[in-house]
């Protein structure tokens, strides 16, 4: 693998149910993905973004094929690896925020990085520059409740990223919000992938936005295509 290289999928299926009921959601399917680099994942809905996701993120396990990130086959692994994995090299945002309704927004950033065995000074200092570069940094000490949905996402973005992942996985990240807020909040996470040479791999149906990325991939029939 070349150095630069932090993701690979190697002819990776996944499949749904047996029998008449089968589902082959990925068959052969076969992606690189670089340091730096901003991948839009566009496909119509039930295609398999979600399931690319969470394979890539070692969220479920492929059928055939695997995954190779940061140089390491993961599909063998055992759980317990592949939770380590996931927690130091891969980060997420998924369509609803999904913050801890408890606590505030700059807690929530702290979190992970206090999971991670981070001390909670150190911890509250990243999460706090998180939140300013992301720009809600004013918003810290209110809970998600209390924040709108734009902030709301900027925040689980800043929680996404707490334990400096090498890979960033985006869910319809924007999905949930107006037009303006969408490029709002796409404008933050863009600003923090170039800064940060993070891999970024975004499921969207927004064009526009997906036009804003370096490549853009599409699923068809199992496969992961080049558009
Ligand atoms: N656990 C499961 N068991 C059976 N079928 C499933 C399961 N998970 C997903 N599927 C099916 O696999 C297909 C792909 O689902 P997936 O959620 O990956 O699609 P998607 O492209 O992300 O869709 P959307 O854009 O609507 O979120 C869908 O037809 C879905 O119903």
């Amino acid at each position: 693998m070349a150095v630069e290289e932090v993701l690979r999928l190697e002819g990776v299926g996944r499949h749904y149910g047996d029998g008449d009921k089968r589902l082959d959601i990925l068959k052969d399917a076969n992606f690189t993905m670089r340091r730096g680099e901003m991948i839009g994942l566009v496909a119509p809905s039930g295609t398999g973004k979600s399931t690319l996701l969470h394979l890539a993120g070692l969220l479920e396990r492929p059928d055939d094929g695997d995954v190779i990130i940061n140089d390491r086959p993961c599909g063998t692994l055992a759980d317990a690896e592949r939770t380590a994995i996931r927690r130091s090299d891969i980060g997420f945002v998924y369509q609803f925020h999904h913050l801890l309704p408890e606590f505030s927004a700059i807690e929530n950033v702290m979190l992970p990085q206090m999971i991670a065995g981070l001390g909670r000074k150190e911890a509250e200092e990243r999460a706090g520059q998180l939140l300013d570069y992301l720009r809600v940094g004013h918003r810290g000490v209110h809970r998600p409740a209390e924040l709108s949905g734009g902030e709301q996402q900027r925040v689980a973005i800043a929680r996404a990223v707490a334990n400096a992942p090498i890979i960033l996985l985006a869910d319809e990240p924007t999905g949930n919000l107006d037009p303006h807020t969408a490029h709002y909040v796409f404008d933050a996470l863009e600003a923090l992938v170039r800064q940060s040479g993070l891999a970024a791999l975004i499921a969207t149906h927004n064009h526009e936005l997906a036009a804003r990325m370096d490549r853009r991939v599409t699923l068809d029939e199992g496969k992961i295509v080049e558009l």
